[in-house]
């Protein structure tokens, strides 16, 4: 595929995806820790959840997101979900001339600084994927690692059931051999997981440390945007919401889970795969 070159402006603003309302959560810690920076957001609603995705699907997504991004103007693409970083964060790091960066490098090392026996929750593919495991070892190879796939949890997050005993049920069984294997860290491996802390709040012992890959990854962006010249430094960013699926539906649940509400504009799906076909011609 031909990189498509364009030169990035301080004032562009970084795009952050993900699959749904997981990267609400990254975004929230952008904005308390880089808030002169202007975002576009993209939750790709039409098509959550990843998690049960092959490479091949998501690497089409992924590519197709980027594209679209590009052609807003993004200065950096910030991918807010574990998912698209396990399986193609590095093949479209090669394929587009724009820092593109990945949550699971930055969770990985703050949980190896946290402790020794970690447990990684997650969506099932990147369980399988053992990117987490691998950059954990990576980091410390003393560390001993846990990895939970949680198919479940994504669809309950996404209808906001959160405060729901059936939801208290499933986090109770994902989180039993892992409580049984004694860790003493916790990875939310998953950006939609943070949405669910004041559930893992009343479950965990509170010995147990808990890692939000987000906040490591925003010091991540934080030095990438001074390392290239990027930081805006212009003082009124503002923040754009698009979805691929129903933009009433997104702009609810996320006001119901971020406490602030949201234009969100539709981007369809017609429009995103004529972006990838186009592009591999
Ligand atoms: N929030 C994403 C995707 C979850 C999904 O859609 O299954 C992640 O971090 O993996």
């Amino acid at each position: 595929m031909a990189k498509i070159l364009q030169m990035p402006i301080q004032t562009g603003k970084i795009g952050v995806f993900d699959s749904g309302v997981g990267g609400l959560t990254v975004l929230r810690e952008i904005m308390a820790h880089l808030p002169t920076e202007s975002l576009l957001y993209f939750g790709d609603t039409a098509r959550v959840p990843y998690g049960d995705r092959s490479q091949t699907e998501l690497l089409r997504f992924v590519r197709e997101i980027i594209t679209w991004m590009q052609g807003q103007g993004v200065k950096m693409v910030v991918m807010a979900c574990n998912t698209s970083s396990a399986l193609a964060l590095e093949t479209v790091r090669a394929e587009f001339d724009m820092p593109i960066l990945g949550i699971i490098l930055p969770g990985a090392r703050a949980a190896a600084k946290a402790g020794r026996r970690i447990g990684v929750i997650s969506t099932v593919a990147t369980a399988n994927s053992n990117a987490y495991k691998q950059a954990i070892l990576e980091a410390s190879p003393v560390a001993e690692v846990w990895q939970v796939g949680c198919p479940d949890f994504v669809p309950l997050i996404e209808k906001n059931r959160i405060d729901d005993p059936y939801t208290r049920a499933v986090a109770t069984d994902y989180l039993k051999p892992l409580m049984a294997a004694n860790i003493d860290t916790l990875v939310y491996g998953c950006t939609h997981y943070p949405h669910l802390a004041p559930l893992m709040e009343q479950i965990l012992p509170p010995s147990i440390k808990v890692i939000n890959p987000a906040q490591s990854l925003v010091s991540a962006m934080a030095k990438e945007l001074d390392m290239l010249g990027l930081r805006n430094t212009q003082s009124k960013p503002d923040i754009d919401f698009y979805v691929s699926g129903d933009p009433i539906k997104f702009a609810k649940v996320s006001g119901q889970l971020m406490g602030f509400s949201s234009q969100v504009q539709p981007v369809s799906l017609s429009v995103l795969e004529g972006l990838a076909i186009a592009q591999s011609v």
